[in-house]
């Protein structure tokens, strides 16, 4: 399910806006262009939309003035009770990438800063759940952190650690940061053709569709 990371969510969702912001040192590489990259992956959606990782509801805002029709799916109750709060009359429910409500048929499944919170393994189950979810012409579009190999994920872990920037060393030793080669695969045996683009010197666009 990927839900073990929750308590990192309740005590992160106060002052997450702030990280997004640029405010906390550490993270300023990992969000910058943050308003910019959730609008790319708001503007590829179309029709009925799933966001999963709702957070604080920065990408869901975008997909709402994108003039779609959202749900947005977020297991923390901490950071729904922000989004609830910010789009009382929205769609934002309990659920994971996993497990969540029945949908019926979507459009577009939509993501960001998310998805590294299941394991590969969890990423192809959940490529093959939405496989089934997403009408013929559906599309997942997901921003997050993911590596060009296995090396430059390393080099970025020392990168951090020199810098001293010990809380983001440590989040990409715990958390299922992947590369682009194992999540191609990923992508392919689950019957989706994708392509990904670079926004930042650590989050990539992903865009599956189905073949
Ligand atoms: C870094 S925040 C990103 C929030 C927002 N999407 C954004 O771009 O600012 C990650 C979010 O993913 C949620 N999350 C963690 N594990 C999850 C899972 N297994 N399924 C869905 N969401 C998960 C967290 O609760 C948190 O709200």
């Amino acid at each position: 399910m990927g839900r073990e990371f929750m308590n990192i969510f309740d005590e992160w969702a106060e002052s997450y806006n702030d990280a997004v912001q640029g405010r906390n040192l550490e993270y300023q590489d990992v969000f910058k262009d943050y308003e910019s990259i959730l609008n790319s992956v708001a503007s590829k959606a179309s029709g009925l939309t799933v966001e999963f990782g709702v957070g604080t509801g920065n990408l869901f805002e975008q997909l709402i003035d994108h003039h779609l029709d959202v749900i947005g799916i977020e297991p923390n109750e901490k950071m729904r009770a922000i989004a609830k709060a910010r789009f009382p009359k929205e769609r934002i429910w309990d659920g994971d990438f996993l497990i969540f409500p029945e949908l019926g048929q979507v459009d577009s499944i939509t993501s960001s800063y998310a998805f590294h919170h299941l394991t590969d393994d969890e990423k192809f189950e959940a490529f093959q759940i939405y496989y089934d979810l997403l009408s013929d012409q559906g599309q997942i579009i997901f921003a997050d952190t993911i590596f060009e190999d296995d090396l430059s994920y390393q080099q970025t872990i020392q990168d951090a650690e020199q810098k001293g920037y010990l809380k983001l060393a440590a989040d990409l030793k715990r958390e299922y940061y992947t590369t682009i080669p194992k999540m191609k695969s990923i992508a392919e045996k689950a019957g989706f053709n994708v392509s990904f683009q670079k926004l930042n010197d650590f989050v990539w666009l992903m865009n599956a569709k189905k073949q």
